[in-house]
């Protein structure tokens, strides 16, 4: 299994290009199961996670063409609306299959997702709001069973914010009949980009990007071509990795425009931040001050964003105050960094941090895909080596990570 290798101590600089958005290419990619017509996807991130999702849709009948960033998906022979549990166990944006699925087949048996082990993660909204709007929904033996010849629109209320439940909703709403309304939608820049592609696709929604969103079910999509969003995880996880080794980096291809809450946490922490419309340049003190903060749908800070300000808290100045809202189980990076000399006392869903002068490399263990960008940060900025076991998480997410580190002179191996 291959494992990463840091040397740390390396003030990052240079200039890298960020990738396409991973958490807009997977929906983006279950849309192709709605209409009959190709649908062309350009910034396509190299990722184990399109791999994964591009074999899936393939063993429906899908037809995948890649040429570097561009996939071309032609869904006409879509043939076989199953998700088999092999195909789905690693991949949390699988279910996404599903609204699709029932909406263009009339029918859909999808196994239970996995994904990162973050917590329980059900899928109890999906289920309700596409019975709500007339499919019969069942679970037997770990798969959900879907099934209607005809989806109708309904008004759907989701009890909490949830993001792959909203794109399900929004996909299969598409093909129903009537209006459908999705209240308390979740309003993440990934769920607009979809939104995006959909009505290019002939598809009639607004209020996409707000809490309420209306679809207009129509007959049939057709083709389009989507270029995807940039990945503001990745933006955010690079922006964290020169700022907790007192670097000056610049990243392309990105904007801060979906990254207000992170932006605003580094410069907290007394960073200088320079954007333009698709660039970002980050210039970092050499010691950074802490900063609390509390995770929360979107436009609050983001979950995916916590574990590396954990990691950059570590290292700073002073005590900070991280509240984990959504995930119930997303501090499995916390041991890890304790193992590398970090201060980090866990008490419910509240981590305090208390920053401290050094750490020390060590081997530690990634355990989901965020926490494997914590402990790469913590590595950047430990005396000596770090030794990162399970990467795999990282290749779900992180494209040419060792490459793009390298870019910035960090001192970085893949190592077996
Ligand atoms: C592929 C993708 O886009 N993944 C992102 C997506 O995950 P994902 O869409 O899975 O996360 P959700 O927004 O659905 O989850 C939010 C919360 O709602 C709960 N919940 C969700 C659905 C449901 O039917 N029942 C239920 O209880 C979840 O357990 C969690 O506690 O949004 C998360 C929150 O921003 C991000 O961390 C993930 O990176
Ligand atoms: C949690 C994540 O991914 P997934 O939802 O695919 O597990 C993530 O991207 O941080």
């Amino acid at each position: 299994m291959d494992k990463l290798l840091i040397e740390g101590g390396v003030v990052l600089s240079g200039e890298v290009a960020i990738s396409g958005a991973k958490n807009a290419a997977l929906p983006l990619l279950c849309a192709a199961l709605l209409s009959r017509e190709p649908l062309t996807l350009t910034n396509v991130p190299a990722l184990n996670d399109i791999d994964t999702m591009l074999r899936l849709l393939e063993q429906m009948g899908v037809v995948a063409t890649r040429d570097t960033d561009t996939i071309i998906l032609d869904a006409a022979g879509l043939d076989n609306p199953v998700a088999p549990y092999e195909m789905v166990k690693t991949m949390r944006a699988s279910i996404l299959v599903l609204g699709p699925l029932v909406a263009r087949c009339g029918e859909a048996k999808v196994s239970l997702p996995g994904g990162c082990a973050i917590g329980a993660r059900p899928v109890d909204q999906h289920i309700k709001g596409l019975s709500a709007m007339g499919a019969e929904m069942s679970v037997e033996h770990g798969y959900v069973h879907a099934r209607s010849p005809c989806l109708k629109g309904a008004r759907l209320f989701t009890d909490m914010v949830t993001v792959t439940g909203t794109e399900n909703l929004m996909m299969a709403a598409c093909l129903a009949e009537g209006e459908t309304v999705i209240e308390n939608a979740a309003r993440e820049p990934e769920v607009v980009d979809l939104a995006n592609c959909l009505v290019a696709m002939g598809a009639q929604i607004s209020g996409a990007g707000t809490d309420v969103i209306r679809i207009r079910g129509v007959g049939r999509l057709h083709g389009a071509t989507h270029r995807i969003m940039p990945d503001r995880i990745e933006t955010g996880t690079y922006l964290c990795a020169a700022a907790a080794t007192g670097g000056d980096i610049r990243l392309s291809g990105t904007s801060t425009s979906y990254l207000d809450a992170v932006i605003d946490k580094l410069m907290d922490a007394g960073c200088e931040v320079d954007a333009t419309r698709d660039s970002i340049r980050l210039k970092a003190p050499p010691r950074l001050n802490s900063v609390s903060l509390r995770t929360a749908p979107y436009p609050a800070f983001p979950t995916d964003m916590q574990a590396q300000f954990m990691a950059i808290n570590a290292v700073a100045n002073g005590t900070a105050i991280i509240r984990e809202t959504i995930f119930e189980n997303r501090f499995m990076h916390a041991v890890e960094l304790i193992r590398l000399g970090a201060d980090i006392k866990i008490d419910g869903n509240a981590a305090v941090v208390q920053g401290v002068e050094k750490l020390e490399g060590a081997t530690v263990m990634a355990t989901d895909l965020r926490a494997s960008a914590g402990l790469v940060i913590a590595g950047l900025v430990a005396r000596g080596e770090t030794l990162i076991d399970r990467i795999y998480h990282l290749d779900r997410g992180y494209e040419h990570l060792e490459q793009k580190l390298s870019a910035l002179g960090a001192r970085v191996k893949r190592v077996r």
